[in-house]
């Protein structure tokens, strides 16, 4: 059966895209200071110094298994730090409330199903949780929101559908909808362009640069480097436990590192990415 076109709010139709609509970016600033990362006992990575900041594309590169989401649930105060100072603001993010750290940081976790089956609009509003009363409902405004962000990710017409029957990449750019739904300040995503066609990870990653030219700070993980020389200001490699960098993306992700993290040869590297290395 060809599947009926759902029906658009007016503001949708209008084309107004989320740079331009009243989502408010408060600048951010999320620090490491020799942050060591693991589980239990169990140290993955140490020695991290970050400094995230407004305005700001940090891509995360490393290896299978080499601690990219362990890092990433740490900063966004979901696993606790073995070592070191993390600091939002400022403070302590230890002692930043959970409901205001759900407003100010937003996460696009690796592909997952759920056991719940809610349509893929009512898993984008519940990115507007963070920002309603604890037993309020959705107002107008945060419907109007999770439209907006569902156009702006191009995925308007799965607004009905249950989340766990549209395909693995449609499901992806849900869960980036819903990150944007938060109105974060800082968007953190881990690998957003998994599982996505070309044109949808082309579509990802001018989102991503849209984001951060409104003045969000992101930071993402991705397995494809080209995806982080094409967008990202800064890189840092994470591998056998430590962070190299972050720094400025053709310095750190070089042909010679890239090699090793990958155990691959810097000719092997040259010959798929020599265009973007410089
Ligand atoms: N819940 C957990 N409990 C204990 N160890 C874990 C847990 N999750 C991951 N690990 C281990 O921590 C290490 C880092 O895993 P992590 O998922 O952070 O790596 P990653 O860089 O995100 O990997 P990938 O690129 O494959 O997604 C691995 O050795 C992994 O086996």
């Amino acid at each position: 059966m060809v599947e009926q076109a759902t029906p658009l709010p007016d503001f949708a139709q209008s084309g107004e895209s989320l740079e331009q609509s009243s989502i408010a970016r408060e600048p951010i600033r999320l620090q490491a200071q020799q942050l060591a990362v693991g589980h239990g006992q169990r140290i993955v990575a140490q020695g991290i110094d970050l400094d995230l900041g407004a305005g700001q594309i940090t891509a995360l590169l490393g290896p299978n298994g080499g601690g990219k989401t362990t890092l990433f649930r740490t900063l966004l105060g979901l696993l606790p730090p073995l070592a070191g100072a993390l600091l939002l603001d400022g403070l302590p993010l230890a002692q930043w409330p959970r409901r205001q750290l759900a407003q100010r940081m937003a996460y696009v976790p690796q592909g997952q199903t759920h056991v719940f089956t809610y349509t893929v609009l009512d898993t984008v509003l519940m990115g507007r949780a963070a920002r309603l009363g604890p037993l309020a409902q959705p107002r107008r405004q945060d419907r109007d929101i999770a439209w907006q962000c569902l156009v702006q990710m191009g995925i308007a017409a799965l607004a009905h559908r249950n989340q766990n029957e549209i395909s693995g990449g449609e499901r992806q750019l849900a869960l980036i909808a819903r990150a944007l739904a938060q109105q974060p300040s800082l968007l953190i995503m881990d690998e957003p362009t998994a599982s996505l066609d070309f044109g949808n990870q082309q579509r990802v990653l001018d989102q991503i640069q849209v984001l951060r030219n409104a003045g969000m700070a992101i930071v993402l993980s991705t397995h494809q480097p080209e995806h982080a020389l094409l967008v990202a200001d800064q890189i840092a490699l994470l591998h056998q436990g430590r962070l190299i960098g972050p720094g400025p993306a053709q310095a750190i992700a070089n042909a010679e590192e890239l090699a090793q993290i990958y155990r691959v040869s810097p000719a092997q590297i040259r010959k798929r990415l020599g265009w973007l290395l410089g």
